[in-house]
């Protein structure tokens, strides 16, 4: 199927459903598959291309190759009179009906196999109206390509439509022609949707290959250590330990068990610690990839609303003088120096049994501890002007929440300052009691920019492990696991290493067993690059990226 259907897409903007919504200068529609270049015949050509086959002057010249052209491109759409295909048409005449100018736009060709999928590429970058796109993209479905085939010495005439690309068959395509490898779809995945700085630069490092190296260097030692072990196998242990001596690793001496493997032991226990540096990240990667939430709680009126808006930059939440003003967890999607993060408004928390909360709000409040519960940061919001009962409302629901028990999760805000005497502002800051405390007030902004530079600090360190725009993970050149998939390979890799290291120590007895750890840690690398069966993932996967990628 690959190898006949020629495919088009929008590929720029809000793609396939949103087509032309809001309007952009540019847009590029891309054809891939045998009858790309025909297709863009047909697109250039001012009369039906089918009429002037045998009129080498008349078929359009395609730009040169990766060269951009301006051309006009015709409607075939606008030519087709119901007696069209008659044969008692008369062609010279039909050839002075000129087909109508869709738009003009700028064309190139990448020829296979030096394009993104591997096959022939038409780049379309024509003017981003709804009208033109959808005329662009009308005509390319009516087109027919005629494509000769020969095997064992038949020739074959094969007709096909063009169609619309279904989502990530462009790189679906560029994956089955080993243009990229599976943990470079990912990263491509990334990149298309990063939202900050950050996840960019985490995105094109794993684009770059080094995430793949990393794992397929892993891979060749184990596969090294269980050629060896085969070796063993075959002709007993002194060929074996012959064949691959390797002068870096100190040889082991007659130590029972082990020498059976050599030099692979030290080399393989190695590697299982590298592989265990390389998940002890504190799932940075991760984190950047899917983004941090950070909850704001506390009693009803305290103010959060109001720094939610102060640190969105608008009126995301209802603030009002009344307490118990938000019910439902308000997002607002914030970049804290390159790190993506979730601000969560929650409904302020009260006892069930005060005056004027009724089912709404309880249902507020649950909702409330959820956020809290599944966020990585809390800030909780406390009144100056009743700073007592602010703070007992946000220690019980964090005690209450027992992931969130990690003090350096925890940030406290002491709100209204400007309602509080100067006099009497240090003893309520001081009552907070907590390192990460800041006085504020949502109304004058005191404060709030200390606050918000220590959040994106506590932010950026959780991402990057160093509070600074950088990755730091030692040995594995800032390569990070970036997916709950690559983990889960990873960590079945060490711990299939960590029984290898048992068995190994078993000699002979237990070769076969220790061999067998080796092909499972191998195995579990090769199922993230994609080099052994992934079928599964590849479908998860495509099915993520929007259409025209
Ligand atoms: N003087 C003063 N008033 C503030 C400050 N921050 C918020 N307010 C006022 O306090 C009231 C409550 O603010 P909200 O932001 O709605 O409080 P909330 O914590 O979201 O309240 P609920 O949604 O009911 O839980 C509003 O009238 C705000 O204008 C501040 O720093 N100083
Ligand atoms: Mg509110």
């Amino acid at each position: 199927m690959i190898k006949e259907d020629t495919i088009f897409a929008l590929s720029s903007g809000g793609g396939g459903a949103s087509i032309g919504s809001g309007a952009t200068a540019v847009a590029v529609i891309r054809i891939s598959g045998p009858g790309a270049f025909d297709a863009l015949k047909e697109l250039l050509s001012p009369y039906p291309l089918h009429q002037n086959a045998n009129d080498n002057a008349k078929i359009p010249k395609l730009p040169k190759p990766r060269m951009a052209s301006l051309r006009t491109l015709y409607d075939p759409l606008s030519n087709t009179a119901p007696n069209d295909q008659s044969s008692t048409r008369n062609d010279a005449s039909s050839t002075t009906q000129q087909r109508d100018p869709l738009d003009s736009a700028l064309v190139l060709t990448f020829p296979n196999p030096n394009s993104f999928t591997g096959e022939d590429i038409v780049e379309i970058h024509c003017h981003g109206s709804r009208a033109v796109v959808m005329g662009i993209l009308d005509a390319l479905s009516t087109i027919t390509i005629t494509s000769t085939t020969t095997d064992d010495d038949d020739t074959n005439i094969v007709q096909h439509k063009l169609r619309p690309a279904d989502p990530g068959e462009f790189t679906q395509r560029a994956y089955a022609n080993g243009k990229l490898g599976l943990v470079e779809v990912e990263a491509l995945s990334d990149l298309i949707v990063a939202d900050t700085s950050l996840q960019r630069k985490q995105a094109l490092r794993q684009f770059d290959g080094r995430l793949s190296r990393l794992y397929e260097g892993w891979r060749t030692d184990l596969i090294k250590g269980l050629a060896h072990a085969e070796a063993v196998i075959d002709f007993g242990d002194d060929e074996a330990l012959d064949d691959d001596h390797d002068e870096s690793y100190p040889s082991t001496e007659n130590d029972g068990g082990m020498s059976i493997w050599g030099t692979i032991a030290p080399r393989i226990s190695s590697l299982r610690k590298d592989m265990e540096r390389h998940l002890a990240d504190a799932s940075r990667g991760e984190l950047l990839r899917d983004g941090l939430r950070i909850a704001i709680v506390g009693r009803p009126n305290a103010g959060k609303s109001s720094l939610l808006n102060l640190l969105a930059g608008r009126d995301a939440a209802i603030v009002s003088s009344s307490p118990g003003t938000t019910r439902d967890v308000v997002e607002v999607l914030l970049d804290l120096g390159g790190a993506r993060c979730t601000l969560l408004d929650t409904a302020g928390v009260r006892e069930e049994e005060e005056e004027g909360v009724n089912e709404i709000e309880i249902e507020g409040m649950k909702r409330a501890r959820v956020a809290a519960r599944d966020a990585h940061f809390i800030v909780g919001v406390v009144d100056a002007t009743d700073y007592r009962r602010g703070l007992d409302a946000v220690n019980e629901l964090i005690q209450q929440e027992e992931g969130v028990k990690n003090a350096g999760n925890i940030m406290y805000v002491l709100n209204k300052l400007d309602l509080v005497e100067e006099k009497d502002k240090e003893e309520c800051i001081r009552a907070l009691q907590d390192t990460a405390k800041f006085g504020i007030s949502c109304t004058t902004s005191e404060g709030v920019d200390d606050f918000l530079s220590y959040l994106t600090q506590q932010a950026l360190s959780r991402v990057s492990g160093s509070g600074k725009d950088e990755f730091s993970v030692e040995g594995t050149e800032g390569a990070v696991i970036t997916r709950a998939r690559h983990r889960r390979h990873v960590e079945a890799a060490a711990n299939a290493l960590q029984r290898f290291e048992v068995l190994s120590g078993q000699g002979y007895m237990a070769l076969d067993m220790a061999a067998e750890e080796l092909r499972l840690a191998a195995s579990e690398l090769g199922r993230i690059t994609g080099a052994i069966d992934v079928e599964d993932v590849l479908d998860v996967l495509f099915a993520d990226f929007c259409i025209g990628k």
